[in-house]
C-alpha cells in the first residue's frame, strides 16, 4: 500500500467498466438467476465471462445469450490457474472497448467451489485491469434449501457470504419457512452489510443488485452511506460476531469470521495507518478477508476511500467531499477469519499513536 495519501482522484482516466462477481455455492443458481439477469434492458451491452471448475465447461451452454461477448474461463480453480486466464480475458475485453466495442459492465460467474479472493485481488492487481475496471460488487447466493448444510461442511461457502455486497437467498420455495428464517439470521449474523435478497427461480431486479460499489453508473458522487454501510455494524453488532450466536447454532467456520466496523473520532495519520496495514495484511493475508473504509486523515479536507482483498489494496482513493451531514469519522469496516477486533483495533490505534509521536518530534527537530 502506498506510504502517502492518493492526490487526485480519477485524472483522466477514462470511465472504468464496473464488475460483478456472482458467486455461490455449486448448484446455487447462478446460472439460473444470470440467464434472467441478462434478458433485462439493464443488462444490454454486458459482457460475461465464466468460470467452470474441470476440463470441459458446461456451464457456457447454458448461459442464453451466448455470443461474442461470453468467455469460457476453464481448466481449473479461480485461486490457481484461472487468475492468469480472468486477466487475460478482461485485457481481450479492454481492446475491444477501445476499438469501439460497446461494452458498459462485466459480471464474472465464479465456480461454486471458488474462494472469491483471487478475483477480487485480479480486479484490484493487474494495472490494466485496474485502469480499465472497477470492482463494482460481490453478489453471492445461497440456496435456502441446502444452504445450512453447506456453510456446516464447506469454509469457502462462509468466505462467499462473508465478503458479499449483496446476498440473494434462492430456492426458498424448497425450504420451511423456519430454514428459511435460520438461514437469514445466520447469515445477517456473518455478513451484517450486505442487503438480503430473495430470488425465485433467478427472478430479481437488477437494481437491486448492480451499482453497490462506491459510484454508481447514474451518479456523478460516490454514495459512501450506500457503499460501506457502517450503521448495520452499528445497531447491535458493534461486538465481534464469533460471540453473537445465541440466535443460531453456533459451527465453527461461522465462528471464524469476525465483522465489525471501527470508528475514529480524531484525524487519523496516512502514515501510520498505512504502515499498520502493511504489517497486518502481510503477516495475517490468508485472515484479512476484506477491509473497506471512509478515512479523515491528518492535514486532508476530502475524504479517503480505501479497500482491500487480503494482501492487496486497491489504490485509495480521495472522494470529492464528505456527504451532507456525515460526522467525519473514520470508519473501517473489517470481515476477518481467526483474527478478532481487539488485536485489530488494538494495533491500528498503536501504529497511529506512534505516527503522531514521530510526527510531533520532526516538528520539534
Ligand atoms: N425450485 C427452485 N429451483 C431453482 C431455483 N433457482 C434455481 N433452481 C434450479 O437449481 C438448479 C441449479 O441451478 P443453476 O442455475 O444451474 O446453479 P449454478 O449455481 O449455476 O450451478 P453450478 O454452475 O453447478 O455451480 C437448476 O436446476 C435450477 O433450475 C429456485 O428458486 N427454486
Amino acid at each position: 500500500m502506498s506510504q502517502s495519501p492518493p492526490s487526485a482522484a480519477g485524472a483522466t482516466r477514462p470511465e472504468p467498466v464496473p464488475v460483478t462477481v456472482l458467486t455461490g455455492f455449486l448448484g446455487s443458481g447462478k446460472t439460473t438467476l444470470l440467464n434472467r439477469l441478462l434478458r433485462h434492458p439493464a443488462l444490454a451491452d454486458t459482457a460475461v465471462l465464466i468460470n467452470e471448475f474441470g476440463e470441459i465447461g458446461l456451464d457456457h451452454l447454458l448461459v442464453e445469450r451466448l455470443d461474442g461477448d461470453t468467455v469460457l474461463l476453464n481448466a481449473g480453480c479461480l485461486c490457481c490457474t484461472v487468475r492468469g486466464d480472468l486477466v487475460k480475458a478482461l485485457r481481450d475485453l479492454a481492446v475491444r472497448i477501445e476499438q469501439g466495442h460497446a461494452i458498459r459492465r462485466v459480471v464474472v460467474e465464479t465456480t461454486g467451489l471458488a474462494d472469491p479472493a483471487p478475483i477480487l485481488q485480479t480486479l484490484m492487481s493487474d494495472p490494466l485491469v485496474l485502469y480499465r475496471y472497477r470492482l463494482d460488487g460481490v453478489v453471492t447466493l445461497v440456496d435456502a434449501a441446502t444452504g445450512s448444510a453447506t456453510l456446516d461442511a464447506q469454509v469457502e461457502a462462509v468466505k462467499q457470504v462473508a465478503v458479499a455486497d449483496r446476498l440473494v437467498l434462492t430456492k426458498s420455495d424448497l425450504a420451511t419457512p423456519e430454514q428459511v428464517s435460520a438461514l437469514w439470521a445466520r447469515l445477517r449474523a456473518l455478513n451484517p452489510g450486505a442487503p438480503l435478497l430473495n430470488a425465485l427461480h433467478g427472478d430479481i431486479e437488477p437494481e437491486a443488485l448492480l451499482d453497490c460499489g462506491l459510484y454508481d453508473a447514474t451518479r456523478k458522487h460516490p454514495d459512501v452511506r450506500r457503499w460501506l454501510d457502517a450503521e448495520a455494524w452499528a445497531e447491535g453488532h458493534a461486538h465481534d460476531h464469533g460471540h453473537h450466536h445465541h440466535h443460531h447454532d453456533a459451527n465453527r467456520h461461522d465462528a471464524r469470521i469476525h465483522s465489525f466496523c471501527l470508528t475514529f473520532d480524531d484525524p487519523l495519520p496516512w502514515d501510520g495507518l498505512a504502515t499498520w496495514l502493511e504489517v497486518l495484511t502481510m503477516t495475517r493475508a490468508e485472515s484479512v478477508l476484506r477491509v473497506k473504509g471512509i478515512l479523515n486523515l491528518e492535514g486532508e479536507d476530502r475524504p479517503v476511500a480505501i479497500h482491500g482483498v487480503q494482501h492487496l489494496f486497491h489504490p485509495p482513493v480521495k472522494l470529492e467531499r464528505w456527504p451532507e451531514g456525515d460526522d467525519r469519522r473514520s470508519r473501517l469496516v473489517f470481515i476477518l477469519r481467526d483474527l478478532d477486533r481487539a488485536t485489530v483495533e488494538k494495533g491500528l490505534r498503536a501504529f497511529a499513536e506512534s505516527a503522531r509521536q514521530q510526527a510531533a518530534i520532526a516538528g520539534q527537530g
